[in-house]
């Protein structure tokens, strides 16, 4: 980053109650000490496959912000990366559902789930700036990047079962892609009107509330 202050890195101090929620939440430490329990990690499973599902527009809909409202060549790149790697995120899905006797075909989206999917597709329209929903794009894989990188860290008890899935999200190349996704929201908000940078931090906030939301519906019964 540059020597200016990042509005992201600001955002994620003034919010560090809502963010640490959202990031360290009982269902990731229970994966890092080892005591998961196996049927919420299913549930998850299951009701994160239908998210990418609705996830896969979403980030196409940035990719098209991007190419009509981005200067910047190189950020079309990094979300077209981001882009194409959701082919192989939902064949991974539909290989460890198999692998876990997980009928992806028989699931109902819970409510918190619903309305995060709702959220997503609310982006998807014109009126929706690029600044406003790159910043939400980078919000949701950072969660995921803060997240599950956190049980492959340092002295954990993550079991060996779930090891790929935390690698997915928390290896450092996915790390390095959240980077990249930061400095495009940065670049945009230091440019933005107020009124765009208010709803982008709104936006923000209502990413951390819905992550939990979807780590609560994951690990309650
Ligand atoms: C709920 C949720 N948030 C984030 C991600 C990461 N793309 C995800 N797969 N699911």
């Amino acid at each position: 980053m540059d020597n200016e202050q990042s509005p992201t890195a600001t955002w994620q101090a003034k919010h560090r109650e809502l963010y640490e929620r959202a990031t360290r939440h009982p269902f990731i430490l229970s994966i890092r000490d080892g005591t998961v329990d196996f049927s919420s990690f299913k549930r998850w499973l299951g009701q994160d496959y239908i998210f990418v599902g609705e996830f896969v527009p979403f980030v196409f809909s940035v990719l098209l912000k991007s190419w009509k409202e981005s200067e910047i060549k190189s950020d079309m790149e990094i979300i077209f990366g981001g882009a194409a790697a959701l082919s192989d995120e939902l064949s991974w899905f539909k290989n460890e559902a198999s692998k876990w006797g997980v009928d992806l075909c028989g699931i109902t989206p819970f409510t918190a789930n619903t309305e995060y999917c709702r959220f997503l597709q609310s982006f998807t329209t014109l009126d929706i700036n690029y600044t406003v929903a790159a910043t939400a794009f980078w919000a949701i894989e950072t969660v995921y990047q803060e997240s599950f990188s956190f049980c492959i860290e340092g002295d954990h008890k993550t079991p060996t079962e779930l090891l790929g899935t935390c690698q997915r999200w928390g290896n450092s190349d996915f790390g390095q892609y959240c980077k990249s996704l930061q400095q495009i929201a940065d670049r945009c908000i230091k440019k933005a009107t107020a009124d765009v940078v208010r709803e982008a931090e709104e936006v923000f906030v209502s990413v951390l509330k819905h992550e939990i939301e979807f780590w609560n519906m994951s690990s309650s019964e």
